[in-house]
């Protein structure tokens, strides 16, 4: 359903080139890896400011995986591009987060069935009131099947899309903590996705690797956010 509108100010692709199913890292390095380690038959699609996309096959199945950049307004221009220009129907993040839970250790993984946020993205949709973003039950469903079958340590809930990554937020004070609402996590990027997603008809999940926690302090290095989250990816890509 690519329109005369391909390319994109931000999207190079032309018609055609990108899955109706596309998993959306933050780091467009970690869409490489994607590509490299997972995929068959992979062509890259897009070079527009280094935002590394690329079109290829999983298990014999059509599947597309790009960069979206970190925060709202990064995977805002983008996951609009992809719906909107290139017909994207499932878009699926794959990310990393930061604990906000003690139960929630490094290395879990997080389905965001819902995403609060700090960021002003959803209010410019202009709503007469708080819109909840929500992901797809559907793509929730049969994520949660998959990690099940695979044995892995898993948490399903409410995530926090910061608009900081250094922020106050995170610190343990006084009043009510978004870990008091029973929060999981912090990352930066689900609540204008599903948002966006929402806003168009389309399917959208968030699935976050826990690289480091707000509670313990214990972190993943820089090397391991960038290549070591196998178990995210092939959940996520089992939903191609
Ligand atoms: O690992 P990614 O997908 O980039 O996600 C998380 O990491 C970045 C911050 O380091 C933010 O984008 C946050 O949402
Ligand atoms: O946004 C993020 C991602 C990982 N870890 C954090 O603390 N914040």
């Amino acid at each position: 359903m690519a329109t005369s509108n391909t390319p994109t100010p931000h999207i190079e692709a032309r018609e055609g080139e990108i899955a109706r199913t596309i998993l959306l890292p933050g780091d467009p390095l970690r869409a490489k890896y994607i590509a490299d380690n997972f995929m068959e038959d992979v062509k890259q699609f897009n070079g527009t400011r280094n935002m590394l996309g690329y079109t290829g096959t999983y298990q014999g199945r059509p599947v597309s995986v790009m960069g979206t950049g970190m925060g709202c307004p990064s995977i805002g221009i983008y996951s609009y591009e992809l719906i909107h220009f290139y017909g994207c129907k499932n878009l699926i993040r794959v990310g990393t987060a930061g604990a906000l839970l003690e139960s929630v250790h490094v290395r879990d993984l997080v389905f965001a069935m819902g995403a609060c946020t700090t960021s002003n993205f959803v209010r410019l949709m202009g709503l007469p009131g708080d819109y909840a973003p929500v992901c797809s039950f559907e793509l929730l469903e049969k994520a949660v099947a998959a990690a099940r079958e695979k044995g892995l340590n898993f948490h399903v809930g409410n995530v926090l899309s910061s608009d900081m990554f250094y922020a106050p937020e995170k610190q343990v004070r006084g009043g009510m903590t978004w870990a008091d609402m029973g929060v999981l996590a912090v990352e930066m990027e689900a609540a204008a996705l599903y948002a966006n997603a929402a806003a168009a008809g389309a399917n959208a999940l968030t699935i976050l690797t826990i690289s480091d926690s707000m509670v313990t302090g214990e972190a993943t290095g820089a090397q391991e956010r960038q290549t070591s989250f196998t178990q995210m990816m092939e959940v996520a890509l089992s939903l191609a």
